[in-house]
């Protein structure tokens, strides 16, 4: 850890992420102060007694007001807005990151609102479907990508400072283009979140399946569907909508590839069936051997009541790839 760590970090947004950077400070940055503030009261409230920063602020003035670091973790169409709020708040040198799951429209708005302002956006690519403030924990980030995308002119002191708090995290840390990131996100997570709202919208609107067939025989793979399905509405609005051009792009090449298969259904083209899947094990192989399965707690295990072990017992996940089926917002 360098000598210039920042000293007091503001997290703007306290939900699952906001919070788990809250909780992951704490426990591997003690030296560093960490101030907080969210617009919803209620989660304020929740943000003080699960001890997600040392202070938790009714302004964001406040919060931000002897920061060296602010982190905005809000639904990335709201970024604007909260950097709109920074105006005159924070310290000319502070910098400015966020964690939004785009780059490019998410760096465009902060930019506008504070020019000049040391701008390092981030985005852990790491995370469940709960939010709020009860669904953060301190490991979330731990052995997870976080991928930086400062500009051409960011300070090179603010990116490495931002990529050296990452780390402390226990997060891997990237610099990528934002315009790459998009892309690369859109077939990474995007798209395979609006697979999931689709096929569980679809199976929930057949007429000759009832809806209780589909939740007794749900047992495996639509069952991880499910899980995906049940993340937060306004924050996977916001970013189809902000991510709009990679989502498209990569959606066209889904749907082709998709009638690719759908012809070899029809016309019964076994070795086209049997080459594709073969092709897809070897990613999901490559993907295990590179150490890069769900590091989340627990996760993955099939035995039902595993707790992620995330702070004050508030389970990161419920424990498995079946354990947030059912759509619950918060863990169990
Ligand atoms: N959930 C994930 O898996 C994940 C992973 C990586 C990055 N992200 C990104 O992190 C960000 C936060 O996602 P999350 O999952 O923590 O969401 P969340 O819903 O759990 O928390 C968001 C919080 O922001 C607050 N908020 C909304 N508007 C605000 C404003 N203008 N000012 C202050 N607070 C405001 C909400 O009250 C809420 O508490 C999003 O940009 C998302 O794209 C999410
Ligand atoms: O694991 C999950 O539940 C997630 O959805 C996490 C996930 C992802 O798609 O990998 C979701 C959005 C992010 O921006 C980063 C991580």
């Amino acid at each position: 850890m360098s000598e210039d760590r920042f000293q007091q970090v503001a997290i703007i947004g306290l939900g699952l992420i906001g919070g788990s950077i809250g909780l992951a400070t704490q426990a591997a940055l003690p030296g560093t102060r960490v101030t907080a503030y969210d617009t919803d009261e209620g989660v304020r409230i929740r943000a003080r007694e699960r001890g997600l920063a040392h202070e938790v602020f009714d302004d964001i003035r406040g919060a931000v007001a002897d920061a060296d670091l602010v982190v905005l973790c809000v639904p990335v169409r709201a970024m604007g807005e909260t950097a709109v709020a920074l105006k005159g708040a924070v310290k000319p040198e502070a910098v400015i990151s966020d964690v939004g799951s785009c780059k490019q429209s998410v760096a465009g708005a902060i930019a506008a609102a504070l020019p000049g302002q040391p701008l390092v956006p981030a985005h852990p690519v790491a995370g469940t479907e709960h939010s709020g403030p009860d669904a953060g924990f301190a490991t979330l980030f731990r052995n997870r990508w976080c991928i930086l995308t400062p500009a051409q002119d960011t300070p090179a002191d603010a990116a490495r400072r931002t990529g050296d708090f990452w780390t402390a995290l226990g997060a891997n840390v990237e610099i990528m283009d934002a315009r790459h990131h998009d892309l690369v996100l859109a077939i990474t997570s995007h798209v395979p979140h609006l697979i999931a709202y689709t096929i569980v919208g679809t199976a929930s609107d057949l007429e000759d399946v009832t809806r209780s067939e589909v939740i007794k025989y749900s047992a495996g793979g639509f069952r991880d569907f499910t899980r995906i399905a049940a993340s937060d509405p306004t924050m996977w609005r916001d970013v189809f909508l902000s991510n709009k051009e990679a989502v498209l792009e990569v959606l066209q090449r889904f749907s082709e590839d998709l009638s690719a298969l759908q012809r070899a259904i029809r016309w019964e083209d076994g070795d086209a069936l049997f080459d594709h899947f073969t092709q897809t094990r070897a990613v999901r192989r490559s993907i295990i051997e590179e150490g890069q399965d769900d590091a989340r707690p627990d996760f993955g295990r099939r035995d039902h009541g595993a707790n992620g072990g995330g702070a004050n017992g508030a389970g990161a996940n419920g424990g498995d790839a079946t354990g947030g089926a059912s759509g619950g917002d918060q863990p169990g």
